[in-house]
């Protein structure tokens, strides 16, 4: 179990971390998640006695990392993947480890094994793939046979087939009752893999709660409506009667309408009753991936300040023929119960989340204040 009680981290004016208070249990896969920048790789890294708090504390298994007898078999991590000597095989870079932790030398070809390098042992590191680079990490974080694992974004550069290796690991890790913390900044992979998760923004903590609650809480309903193309009257109609029975509708870039706050069937009525052709009407659901983006839209750090397309010279493309151009916000003929939207919160603020958040605290009256709109110049990395 990793426990951290209030951990804070400042690097001079800037504030990391702040006041992070969590655990992370045995026997699951606990999710660390937040954009960049949010504080993740120096949460880990003090997890892990690479840096020192400069308030609070965290512990694994009750002790401070540096305090912990035999550490390195009893917890394992991946930071970099490019934490190697390149010049050296493969066998011989998990050697050099095993030798340094009082590691048998026959543990070496197991771990080789577990990620799929006992092909390539003999090879020089330098040579090998991102994802191969990122097997080679996860070998040396087994290597001690850990109950604690940490792995700091292990599916980064990885094919398909490789973020579905990394995901069966972990589970499987996981259910042999060790502790499993994993950063991330991908929802959807992490919505698959994990069973917890904890999301921090601007280094502090906005949510800690199982995946299957953050799913039910943030995955809205909703109807996709279509009438027949290039009838904008039918399409009016059909708007009026959908806001006037309460629904939200927002149009859908292809011509289609978004339907918020009505059953199917009754989508449905509402089209016969005012006499609308539908060339659609079908069930989805908003995608984990963007909850999560407006879970932390308001602590991201760095964000495009302009079209990607500016400065090319060309303009957006036309809409494809036979789309309804539609404007870009929901129609709102008839007042509605619109559901909860997250909004940026100022420091002090709870969370508008609709999950289970966790109050955002204000910072001292004082610096240091992790909720600096401006990316930081000040990485002393
Ligand atoms: N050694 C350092 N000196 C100064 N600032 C630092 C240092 N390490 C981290 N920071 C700053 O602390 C903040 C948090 O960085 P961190 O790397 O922990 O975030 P992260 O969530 O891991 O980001 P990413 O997802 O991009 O890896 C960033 O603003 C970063 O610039």
């Amino acid at each position: 179990m990793i426990e951290a009680v209030g951990l804070t981290k400042s690097y001079g004016s800037k504030t990391a971390v702040y006041n992070l208070t969590f655990g992370v249990q045995p026997g699951k896969v606990t999710g660390f998640l937040g954009p960049n920048g949010a504080g993740k790789s120096t949460t880990m890294r003090m997890i892990l006695g690479l840096d020192q708090p400069s308030a609070g504390t965290v512990t694994i298994g009750g002790y401070p990392y540096r305090q912990l007898p035999n550490a390195p078999r009893q917890v394992g991590a991946l930071l970099d993947a490019n934490a190697k000597h390149g010049g050296r095989t493969a066998r011989a870079h998990l050697l050099c480890l095993a030798q340094l932790s009082g590691i048998p030398a026959r543990r070496v070809d197991e771990v080789l094994g577990v990620v799929g390098l006992q092909d390539v042992a003999g090879k020089r590191s330098k040579g090998f793939s991102l994802g191969m680079g990122q097997r080679l990490g996860m070998a040396a974080a087994l290597l001690g046979d850990p109950q604690v694992l940490l792995f700091d974004e292990p599916v980064n550069g990885l094919d398909p087939e490789g973020i579905l290796w990394v995901r069966n690991l972990m589970r499987r890790l996981a259910a042999e009752g060790r502790t499993v913390f994993v950063s991330s900044h991908l929802m959807s992979e992490m919505a698959q893999t994990a069973d917890h998760l904890i999301v921090i923004g601007r280094g502090q903590l906005m949510a800690d709660l199982p995946v299957r609650d953050f799913i039910r809480q943030n995955s809205t309903d909703f109807a996709r409506v279509r009438t027949p193309d290039g009838e904008t009257e039918q399409r009016e109609t059909l708007v009026k009667a959908l806001t006037g029975a309460g629904a939200q509708v927002t149009p859908e870039p292809d011509g289609a309408l978004k339907v918020i706050g009505l059953e199917l069937p009754r989508i449905s009525d509402l089209a016969h009753e005012s006499g609308t052709r539908l060339w659609e009407l079908s069930p989805h659901q908003a995608s984990l991936e963007e909850a999560y983006m407006r879970m932390t839209q308001g602590a991201v750090d760095y964000r495009s300040t302009s079209d990607q397309r500016s400065g090319l010279g060309q303009s957006p493309p036309a809409p494809a023929p036979g789309t309804v151009p539609v404007p870009p916000q929901p129609y709102a003929q008839q007042p509605f119960a619109a559901p909860p939207q997250p909004a940026a919160q100022p420091p002090g603020a709870t969370l508008a989340l609709g999950v289970q958040a966790v109050p955002a605290q204000a910072p001292p009256a004082a610096p240091p204040n992790p909720t600096t709109a401006t990316p930081s110049t000040e990485d002393a990395r």
